[in-house]
């Protein structure tokens, strides 16, 4: 059985450092490449960064926002992807922020189990539905070793107006999300469920302490502050925001200090080096060294 995506997890960023790439060829990325906006110029940007970072990241981050926008001819560009990537040993998040109601759910967590044409290690997911609307997912991730990352506290500007409301107990919706999340990381959750044996993986866990469970919150690295408490989350925290909507290193710090499962994720500001393999790479480079002071 596949161990769980927690400790896959610790273990990839113990080899490789915590740094996930997001694959994100946006249309204006690919002009800038000298590619065409078409099926063509969307598999030669995703074969070079794959080609450049698929066997040194800890995780890729593929937008499916990028790949859907070219039909089914772009998911199949996607499918060789992500395949290609978890042959060479990154970890693959599927950025598809999925969230429906349970019965739809499973159909969408689906893409984390064997015989999906596109099996992935993990997927973002959206909590706007209710926490029982997501259940579904965490049990095929549970049964599967897969990983998720539920929106919680996001890196747009106006995601406050929704995340700071609050709920009739006080707390915000940020916050409940959180909760609810490290609810799924004790394994006790969902009794009958097949849990991650907590022994397996005992040796990777000097890293990241206690903070391998499999299931993940989004915490922008834009925050003028860190507005919800991590503390009791047992899980790693993805933090996108960095380079092109303006989050540094320096905000990682602040927000996040050490002693945290942080994966900060970038994708514009290392795919805009392209479509150079080896400046690529650099650039990758560049953002884990400095992610590393
Ligand atoms: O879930 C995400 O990855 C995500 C959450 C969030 O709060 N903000 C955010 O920017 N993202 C994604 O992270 C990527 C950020 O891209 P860059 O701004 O180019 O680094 C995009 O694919 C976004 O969809």
């Amino acid at each position: 059985m596949t161990a769980p995506f927690g400790a896959r997890l610790a273990d990839a960023v113990a080899r490789r450092g915590p740094l996930c790439v997001g694959i994100d060829p946006h249309a204006e990325l690919l002009a800038a490449w000298g590619l065409t906006d078409d099926v063509e110029g969307l598999r030669r940007f995703t074969d070079a960064v794959v080609e450049a970072l698929a066997g040194t990241v800890a995780v890729l981050k593929p937008q499916s926002a990028f790949y859907e926008r070219h039909g089914a001819r772009g998911l199949l560009v996607l499918e060789d992807a992500v395949a290609t990537c978890r042959a060479a040993g990154a970890l693959v998040l599927l950025d598809a922020k999925r969230g429906d109601i349970g019965s739809t759910m499973a159909g969408y967590a689906d893409v984390l189990a064997p015989g999906h044409p596109m099996q992935v290690d993990a997927l973002t997911v959206s909590p706007y539905l209710g926490p029982g609307s997501l259940e579904p997912a965490v049990r095929t991730a549970r049964a599967h070793g897969g990983g998720l990352f539920v929106l919680a506290r996001t890196s747009n500007p106006d995601a406050a107006t929704f995340q700071h409301a609050r709920l009739a107990d006080g707390r915000t919706v940020a916050q409940a999300v959180v909760d609810t999340v490290a609810g799924w990381n004790d394994p006790g959750w969902l009794v009958g469920d097949p849990a991650p044996d907590p022994g397996a993986h005992a040796d990777l866990q000097g890293r990241w302490g206690a903070h391998t469970g499999s299931f993940g919150v989004v915490v922008g690295a834009t925050l003028a502050e860190l507005d919800v408490d991590l503390d009791g989350l047992r899980g790693p925290v993805l933090a996108p925001g960095l380079g092109a909507q303006g989050g540094t290193p320096a905000d990682l710090r602040r927000l996040f200090g050490a002693g945290r499962a942080v994966v900060p994720t970038v994708s514009r500001d290392v795919l805009g080096t392209g479509p150079d393999v080896a400046a690529l790479r650099g650039a990758a480079q560049r953002w884990a060294a400095e992610l590393a002071v």
